[in-house]
């Protein structure tokens, strides 16, 4: 007997087949709203209550629309209308948003099922910069569609789709950021945004603003792209602004929004004659869109007669002709939709259902890649780690010997192993989760994957820097040094200064998660490391310090790494000689005394690398709820 889902699968199969390359379903789905009403907070100016209060605002009244398969339609409006508000409603996208209303997908209610069935582009672009074209495709590919589809094919896709949205002679072009000399044109950046939502073949494709920031050539040739994709089956809803009269007669149908209300909905051409109607009569060789939304802004000085204006269209576009035919065609939509074939299945919530590590696996490698192509951070970091370790080596070289003075030349040595590979590695992760949080929102929000595979590909990509640098940095200053030549002791002061580094990076992820900006995470992270500082054993003996504060200590990596390397280098040392001059000044004879000295115990080697992995993992979890909170907010 075959299960439900089973049955449901074979529904998806059959009924949404795809009929082209490139193009969605052939069955297509109809999007309907009815009554929808959306609300947000206010905390500002007239929104604010007498305490000061946030209070709610209606950002959408009322609104009831359609958009069949293979239409292209227009949300338009004034700054402010609500266009992207609405639109982000319909696609199951908003951010702190109530929702009154119907939103339905042939019948069906909207639900996370949104994130496959639909695809989203936003008004700003969002990329790692440091991928090329084809490279950013090929990742997205690999998460957004099933794990089983092969490379061959997804390689053959890309091409199909580069090609269609000319980018074809763009594939291997790093993406760039801000202010990198090669990078693709804005333009082209719109249309990498476009080339990565068809992908999966979207049935719906929203738009906020495609045409912002282009020239009316760039913004011609995108709207007829959105025309071709609409001709094969897609319904697709933009929000614009005031777009030339060329490309407002591309559109199938507009949707005018004013104060979050429909003013008129319906063929673009009969939006003039509905106007003009009531009073408003485009000047001949003007532009009609601009005509439009010029007449339903509120202009400055006259924000109540505006108002006024603008709600008196609304209110008679709502008893008008082309309102009651819109309010038959949602009631026949849902129907249908109530008797039909089309369904929604588990298949469809899910990009790929990929496993959990497959996706963490792209991840890192998308990370890694971003890490890697960073110059600054990778091989100045690392010629900047072998001048200090040479000039730290030398200066120490010779100190080292059984002498009192050759006691604290190790101690010294010790503490700038540690310490060079504690703060810097540190402070200079700060900025990594503030940086990527916008792009790493969006992604998620978009279902592509958790809050846990972000940040576990996040550390995984660090790792092999992390292990590299402490190693030359100790390679070259312990011999250089003359640290005690065993290899013993080497290994364990290695082992050590490696567990440093990756606890401080961990520590610094920590701070960069829980904090919203690089300057506030420093502000904390500042106090923080002095306490790391005078709690590492060489500043104060440790039982000296107060009663209340004397635990400390034990969250000090520095500590834990300044005891692990101080036991190697003093464990069975006999014979320090002592200055015969003064016989008044202390005195350390032997290695043993050497780590009483220092508050240090030489049974505590194996607890010290125990505290220090347990750290690590704390700071990695810590770091992990911090940034998992901020997604839910
Ligand atoms: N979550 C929210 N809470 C409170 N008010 C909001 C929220 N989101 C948007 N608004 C307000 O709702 C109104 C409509 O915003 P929206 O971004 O939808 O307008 P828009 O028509 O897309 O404008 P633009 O063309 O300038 O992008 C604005 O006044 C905005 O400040």
């Amino acid at each position: 007997m075959s299960s439900p889902l089973a049955g449901s699968n074979r529904c998806y199969q059959f009924s949404l087949r795809s009929y082209s390359q490139w193009s969605p379903t052939e069955q297509g789905a109809t999007l309907v709203w009815r009554n929808l009403c959306v609300y947000g907070t206010s905390t500002s100016g007239s929104g604010t209550t007498r305490l000061g209060n946030p209070s709610i605002k209606c950002i959408i009244n009322n609104v009831s629309g359609a958009v069949t398969p293979g239409t292209l339609i227009a949300l338009m409006g004034a700054s402010g209308a609500g266009k992207s508000t609405l639109m982000a409603a319909l696609a199951y996208r908003t951010q702190r948003t109530a929702i009154q209303g119907d939103i339905l997908v042939n019948g069906h209610p909207i639900g996370p099922y949104m994130y496959r069935l639909s695809g989203f582009v936003h008004q700003d672009d969002l990329f790692v910069g440091s991928l090329t074209v084809h490279e950013h495709l090929y990742f997205m590919a690999k998460l957004k569609l099933n794990p089983h589809v092969t490379h061959q094919a997804i390689k053959q896709m890309i091409q199909d789709i580069l090609e269609r949205i000319g980018l074809a002679r763009c594939s291997q072009t790093r993406i760039g950021e801000d202010g990198d000399g090669k990078m693709l044109s804005g333009g082209e950046k719109k249309r990498l945004a476009f080339a990565t939502e068809l992908l999966t073949k979207p049935t719906i494709l929203f738009c906020d603003e495609p045409t912002t920031g282009l020239d009316s050539f760039s913004a011609q040739a995108l709207v007829s792209t959105l025309q071709q994709l609409a001709k094969r089956g897609t319904a697709v809803i933009c929000t614009i602004h005031q777009p030339s009269s060329q490309l407002f007669s591309m559109f199938d149908q507009v949707m005018l929004l004013t104060e979050g209300r429909v003013a008129y909905a319906g063929k673009p051409n009969d939006a003039l004659q509905f106007f003009s109607q009531h009073g408003y009569t485009c000047p001949a060789n003007y532009n009609p869109a601009e005509f439009l939304i010029s007449v339903l802004a509120t202009a400055p000085g006259f924000e109540k007669s505006s108002q006024r204006a603008a709600h008196r269209l609304c209110d008679l576009f709502a008893v008008s002709e082309a309102a009651s035919q819109r309010d038959v065609l949602i009631n026949l939509e849902v129907h249908m939709a109530e008797s039909g074939k089309f369904c929604i299945t588990n298949e469809q919530n899910r990009y790929g259902r990929s496993h959990w590590f497959h996706t963490t696996l792209w991840l890192t490698y998308r990370s890694f890649l971003t890490v890697v192509r960073d110059p600054t951070v990778q091989y100045l970091r690392l010629l900047q780690k072998i001048a200090i370790a040479f000039m730290a080596g030398l200066c120490f070289s010779g100190a080292i010997d059984t002498t009192q003075l050759g006691v604290q030349a190790v101690q010294g040595m010790l503490f700038i192993l540690i310490s060079e590979n504690t703060f810097t590695p540190m402070y200079s992760v700060l900025s990594v989760f503030p940086t990527t949080f916008p792009l790493f929102m969006r992604e998620t929000k978009n279902g592509l994957y958790h809050t846990s595979q972000y940040y576990v590909a996040n550390a995984v990509a660090m790792l092999p820097g992390l292990i590299l640098e402490p190693l030359v940095f100790v390679l070259i200053a312990y011999w250089l040094a003359e640290l005690r030549p065993t290899l013993y002791a080497f290994v364990v002061t290695a082992m050590s200064i490696v567990l440093v580094m990756n606890i401080s990076t961990a520590c610094g992820c920590f701070f960069s998660a829980a904090f919203n900006s690089l300057p506030r995470a420093m502000a904390y992270l500042v106090p923080f490391d002095y306490i790391l500082m005078i709690t590492s054993g060489v500043f104060i003996h440790l039982s000296a310090m107060p009663l209340a504060i004397r635990w400390l200590p034990y969250i000090s990596w520095m500590m834990y790494a300044n005891e692990a390397m101080s036991i190697v280098q003093w464990d069975g040392v006999a014979n320090l000689t002592c200055s015969v001059e003064n016989q008044e000044l202390p005195c350390l004879k032997s290695g043993t005394e050497v780590l009483e000295h220092y508050s240090f115990d030489a049974a505590h080697l194996w607890a010290d690398f125990c505290a220090m992995i347990l750290l690590y993992f704390c700071f990695h979890v810590l770091g992990y709820v911090f940034l998992r909170r901020k997604t839910k907010c």
